[in-house]
């Protein structure tokens, strides 16, 4: 027996050869990224994986032709970019201004917060967290801009807490950007090279937590980090001692033996409100956040770095959530869009 009002089978079958060939005919728009990265980027992000199921859902990246005005180039419903300097950066404002329905990941004004060690962490400062699973702190810390004979006095008098990471104030996608040291008294942090930020360091056991951002998505991985300094250590040792990067990809802790006191991930509705709070006040929408646990408490936590487009190549199903994530911006897009 047929319920009323249901297809006869041959019916049916037409229906679909029908609804079929209308797809057929008006295929789904093509989402076209226009991207601008370094050739390092480019390897590490624009793997395969993500060429071929981009294409799959319907989404194309072309690369951005920096011997071209880009306001020439296109249309392109996403701009991806992270490049440096004036010129590509006057050359990305002038096209948002022109292009305002283009998704501009991220504009260069947002970014450039991010480009600083002294305001890098401004926004954290200010965000009110309390009673949200955890605290999020910032470790104190100092800018040197000048004279390096200066520090021992300035450093004493500011009372910060020896030991000191001390880090290059400008963050700008080089080597020299990323060399960091730890200095067990302020004597010899004379011999470092300004400008410079110096911010005590906080034990946490080793193991640090870096929270990717895409959008909306949140994805936290454990990477080993530099282990704590004991008060007997710091007691007996002197001198500024410069450290690899600790926390690289090939740090992956996730699959470690590890105290489960320090290994356990900050709790999610923390790190979801952190996220939220974070990319609506720098007005970024890629970014990850390097956060460690101060070792003996279990929830009191601070970021102590935020990059801008980081290496998402090494973040599980980094794929599948930037595809969508690149689909939702078009969904926004249209639902935004005035009724025509
Ligand atoms: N205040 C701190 N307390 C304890 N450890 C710290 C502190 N600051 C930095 N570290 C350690 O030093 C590493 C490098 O510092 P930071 O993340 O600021 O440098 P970076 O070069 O910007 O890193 P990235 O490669 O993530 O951009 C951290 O991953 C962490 O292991
Ligand atoms: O090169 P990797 O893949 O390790 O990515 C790193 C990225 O370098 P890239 O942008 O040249 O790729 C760095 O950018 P710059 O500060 O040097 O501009 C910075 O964001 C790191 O935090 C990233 O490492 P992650 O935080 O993801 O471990
Ligand atoms: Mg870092
Ligand atoms: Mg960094």
């Amino acid at each position: 027996m047929r319920i009323h009002g249901e297809m006869p089978p041959e019916k049916e079958e037409e229906e679909k050869v029908k609804s079929l060939s209308l797809s057929i005919q008006q295929p789904q728009k093509l989402v076209v990224v226009g991207y601008a990265l370094t050739s390092k980027k480019k390897k590490s992000f624009l793997q395969p994986k993500l060429e071929v199921l981009a294409r799959n859902k319907g989404i194309l990246f072309v690369a951005i032709d920096l011997n071209r005005p880009l306001l020439d180039q296109g249309p392109f419903d996403v701009v991806l970019h992270k490049l440096l300097g004036k010129d590509w950066c006057g050359a990305i404002e002038d096209y948002r201004k022109k292009n305002p329905e283009v998704a501009v990941l991220d504009p260069p004004d947002a970014i450039e917060q991010l480009l600083n060690r002294q305001s890098m962490l401004n926004d954290v400062t200010n965000l009110n967290l309390s009673d949200c699973y955890g605290k999020v702190r910032v470790p104190r810390q100092m800018v040197i801009n000048n004279d390096p004979s200066s520090i021992p006095h300035e450093v004493t008098s500011a009372g910060l807490k020896l030991p000191l990471v001390a880090k290059p104030l400008v963050v700008d996608g080089t080597a020299k950007s990323h060399q960091m040291f730890l200095a067990y008294d302020q004597f010899s942090l004379s011999e470092l090279e300004p400008p410079l930020v110096l911010q005590e360091f906080v034990n946490h056991g080793g193991v640090l937590f870096k929270i990717y951002i895409v959008g909306e998505a949140i994805k936290v991985v454990r990477r080993f980090s530099l282990p704590n300094v004991t008060k007997q250590e710091l007691s007996k040792v002197e001198g500024v001692f410069r450290f690899p990067r600790v926390s690289s990809a090939a740090a992956s802790a996730d699959d470690a033996d590890l105290d489960p006191s320090v290994a356990e991930l900050p709790p999610l509705p923390l790190l979801e409100k952190l996220a939220r709070e974070l990319r609506h006040r720098l007005g970024l929408r890629l970014f990850n956040v390097d956060m460690i646990r101060e070792h003996g408490t279990k929830d009191v936590f601070y970021v102590i770095d935020i990059n801008y487009f980081p290496g998402y190549g090494k973040m599980p199903d980094y794929e599948h959530i930037f595809t969508d994530f690149l689909l939702s911006l078009m969904q926004s897009k249209y639902k935004n869009r005035p009724a025509q």
